[in-house]
């Protein structure tokens, strides 16, 4: 399994939202060196399948995140068919369910020792407290952040998708043990986008964070890599 990073470098991991695969190729190669883990999403695996995913492998390794949502027998077969890609992080909806996460486990067990961390995405950094309430959801995102990392640490993930502003709140209710990769990261001066729940990665980093996901402020950058060495240049040793 991947090992929690070690060096400022470590923490990052540039998030390739492209659809095109030869440009996806070429941020890989160009970011591998300065990063912990590449993440390949939706837009890229739609667009260019496994083919994509076993590209990016041969230069870092790949946090594969696709979110899976479904019924228990579905998302273990899926987590199964994504085995072969030997991704180092999946992700997963903490909102299907303790079922739901326990089948994922369970089917990603039968990897081994080669078996990816299992991240439970809890609330999206994209819905602020008035858009989560449009959904049902009273309370805020803390509370709900809470209430789905208890279920999904208690059903069998190694750790959590947050955004920046509930790292120090589950560290302080879960501890050190839990894996946290944390996107909404924005370095001081970048624009938030359609980000909701923002930090920069120094603060990220000072709550408790253990990755860093970074999309738009270093493949947006007119060298990405530059970026990215900026960017974990800022971090403590
Ligand atoms: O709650 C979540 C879960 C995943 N993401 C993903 O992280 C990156 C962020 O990209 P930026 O360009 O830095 O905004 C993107 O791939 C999302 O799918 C997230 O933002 N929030």
């Amino acid at each position: 399994m991947l090992e929690r990073p070690s060096r400022p470098a470590a923490r990052l991991i540039p998030a390739i939202d492209t659809a095109d695969p030869a440009r996806a190729a070429a941020l890989a190669a160009a970011l591998a060196p300065d990063c912990g883990a590449l993440k390949l999403g939706l837009e890229l695996f739609c667009a260019a399948g496994p083919a994509a995913v076993r590209e990016a492998a041969g230069t870092a390794p790949v946090f594969l995140d696709l979110k899976l949502h479904d019924i228990p027998n579905t998302v273990a077969g899926a987590v199964r068919s994504l085995l072969p890609l030997r991704p180092a992080m999946l992700t997963l909806h903490a909102a299907g369910g303790p079922a739901m996460i326990a089948a994922a486990r369970e089917a990603a067990e039968t990897a081994g020792e080669a078996r990816p961390i299992l991240l439970a995405v809890t609330v999206l950094t994209s819905l602020d407290a008035g858009t989560l309430a449009e959904t049902g959801v009273s309370g805020g995102p803390v509370q709900q952040v809470l209430r789905l990392a208890r279920l999904a640490l208690g059903a069998g993930a190694d750790g959590l998708v947050c955004s920046p502003r509930e790292v120090a709140p589950i560290r302080d209710a879960f501890g050190a043990a839990p894996l946290l990769v944390v996107p909404g990261i924005r370095p001081a001066g970048s624009a938030a986008g359609d980000q909701a729940r923002v930090a920069t990665p120094e603060e990220a980093v000072a709550d408790g964070a253990d990755w860093l996901v970074i999309g738009r402020p270093i493949t947006g950058a007119a060298d990405p890599a530059a970026a990215a060495r900026a960017i974990a240049s800022g971090l403590p040793r």
